[in-house]
């Protein structure tokens, strides 16, 4: 079995694949390291071989993950690591190992499933886009605070935001103008996130016309899903580059 991770600035994203490197044994989302191996190790059943992974932590928050994996699965552990160019997409940073890991296999990923022009969308603690174009060049992209940076911006710099994760939830239900603090908020930052999305879509438009693809991902895609009906909502889509980037003989 194969250990995937994707390690974000929020939450690790966890999934064990069978021998196959195709069925999924196992996946979930955890926010620590120690949530991540004590669930693992709940699983009787579990037979772990390798590890790949992905992250955008510091490299000691990385290096002591990788400790605690070796140690207690012992394992192998493969971390994809920056390039300037690979499976026919170029890195278009001027500084190629300064673009953030899980954008670049997103990239990698999306470019492989649209075989052609792309803008990829994921939305996590940070909202990102990417521009590749239909001969692999990586035009360059966007990062903004994605929606829980917003949310806890007004939460921590205001006095009188508060409101418990429950309510946030229902909140979405709609978005007509809230008429609560907890609508008016969530609501409101999403319709940012959505603006931001339109503005991607209308920059593509002009590039490409209407010839391209719109990958989501991240664990805030589903909530500006319905801004974008033609894209395509790829939860696993870090997954898919990961396994491009660390491929396993
Ligand atoms: N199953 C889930 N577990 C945790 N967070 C989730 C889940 N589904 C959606 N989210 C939301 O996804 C966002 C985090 O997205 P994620 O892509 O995990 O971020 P990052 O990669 O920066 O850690 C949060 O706003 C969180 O509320
Ligand atoms: C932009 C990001 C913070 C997104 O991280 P995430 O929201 O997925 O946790 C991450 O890709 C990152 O740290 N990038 C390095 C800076 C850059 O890409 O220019
Ligand atoms: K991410």
């Amino acid at each position: 079995m194969i250990l995937e991770l994707d390690c974000g600035n929020s939450f690790i994203k966890w999934r064990v694949l069978e021998s196959d490197k195709v069925r999924v044994f196992a996946e979930g989302v955890v926010d620590s390291d120690a949530a991540l191996i004590n669930g693992l190790r709940s699983f009787v059943t579990l037979a772990l071989k390798h590890c790949r992974l992905v992250s955008v932590r510091a490299s000691e928050e990385t290096s002591a993950l990788v400790a605690a994996l070796v140690d207690n699965f012992g394992i192998a552990v493969t971390c994809a690591a920056p390039s300037r160019h690979m499976a026919g997409v170029r890195n278009g940073y001027e500084d190629f190992e300064r673009l953030g890991l899980d954008r670049w296999l997103a990239m990698l990923g999306g470019f492989r499933l649209a075989s052609g022009a792309c803008l990829i969308l994921d939305f996590g603690t940070a909202a990102t886009a990417d521009f590749i174009a239909a001969d692999g060049e990586h035009l360059g992209g966007f990062i903004c605070p994605g929606m829980p940076l917003m949310r806890n911006q007004l939460r921590t710099h205001t006095r009188k935001i508060r409101y418990d994760d429950a309510s946030a939830e229902r909140a979405l239900e709609s978005f007509v103008p809230g008429r609560t603090t907890v609508e008016a908020v969530e609501r409101g930052c999403t319709l940012m996130l959505r603006g931001f999305v339109l503005t991607q879509l209308e920059l593509a438009r002009s590039y490409w016309g209407s010839d391209f693809s719109v990958f989501l991902t991240g664990g805030d895609a589903e909530l500006i899903s319905d801004a974008v009906p033609g894209a395509r909502l790829v939860p696993d889509l870090i997954f898919i580059g990961l396994a491009m980037a660390c491929p396993l003989s």
